[in-house]
């Protein structure tokens, strides 16, 4: 049984906590300074307390879920020993950052809310992953391995990623609502279509392009949404949305320079 404390419950502490639950391996204790936050993890934590000091003493693995603006002044109030181990997941807070200020071994990683359902995509440093952290991360989803030099665009990615696909999966709700769809009937139609194809995805061995050629039938319907789509500038504005958060990634580490 691995105890795991996570500092912050709110959107993505909550997620890594309800995702973790979800296993019988984990002793899980829920800490935050927001009462509210503690009863909204209270059913997957074995323990919630807003005492940060006492609630990581017999920790494991510390998770550091906090807004990036605080996450100095959380460090400070950790006294973690070395074979401790420190998860951080704040965006733009630098691994270096945090382990100038415990004595624990940090690793840096950007997860996702998919945590929550065991659909986690999530990036991890290579400095200071553990098998321990590994296995968590394998209980809540899909990890990679990364330097430290991609977190920025990780970030983007799988970090923000989320909300750009919830945009685009309401788009297709709104084109179904448009044609006389339900709007509860078009949301499921659209979530699950997204799924179901980022399961294809995942387990298929063609490339996007071939299978975007399998639902193509000749002269069908898919080929006419298609070339809508081929003519519009809707992939690039993808790419753009990912440079932006990738961009503000970056703005935010720069704030851990001058420290
Ligand atoms: N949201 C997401 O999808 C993702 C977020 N992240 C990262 O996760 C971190 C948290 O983001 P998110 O979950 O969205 O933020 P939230 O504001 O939802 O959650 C943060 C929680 O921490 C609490 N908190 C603030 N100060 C302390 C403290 N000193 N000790 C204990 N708890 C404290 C907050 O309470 P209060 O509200 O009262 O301040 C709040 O409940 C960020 O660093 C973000 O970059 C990473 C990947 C995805
Ligand atoms: O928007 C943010 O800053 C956080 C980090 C990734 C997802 N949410």
């Amino acid at each position: 049984m691995t105890r795991v404390s996570v500092i912050g419950c709110g959107n993505m502490g909550g997620a890594l906590l309800r995702g973790l639950a979800r296993t019988d391996s984990y002793h899980l204790t829920a800490i935050d300074l927001d009462p509210d936050a503690l009863a909204g993890v209270a059913d997957a934590a074995d323990e919630t307390t807003d005492d940060t000091a006492a609630g990581v003493t017999d920790a494991d693995v510390v998770v550091l879920a906090v807004k990036p603006n605080v996450a100095e002044a959380v460090l400070g109030d950790l006294d973690l020993s070395p074979d401790q181990q420190l998860v951080t997941l704040a965006a733009g807070l630098p691994r270096g950052f945090v382990a100038e200020r415990t004595d624990a071994t940090v690793v840096r990683i950007m997860p996702n809310l998919g945590a929550e359902t065991g659909d986690v995509a999530a990036a991890a440093t290579t400095e200071g992953l553990t098998d321990e952290v590994r296995a968590m991360l394998d209980d809540v989803g899909e990890f990679v391995e990364i330097d430290e030099s991609l977190m920025d665009v990780s970030t983007a990615v799988n970090g923000s990623g989320p909300a750009f696909a919830f945009y685009l999966i309401d788009a297709m709700k709104r084109g179904g609502v448009e044609g006389g769809l339900d709007p509860d009937q078009a949301e499921t139609l659209a979530a699950q279509t997204f799924k179901g194809a980022a399961e294809t995805v995942l387990r298929d061995d063609r490339s996007v392009d071939e299978l975007i050629d399998a639902v193509c039938s000749p002269k069908g319907t898919t080929i006419e949404g298609m070339e809508v789509l081929w003519d519009s500038d809707a992939d690039a504005a993808v790419v753009d949305a990912v440079a932006a958060a990738e961009e503000r990634s970056r703005e935010l580490a720069e704030a851990f320079d001058d420290e």
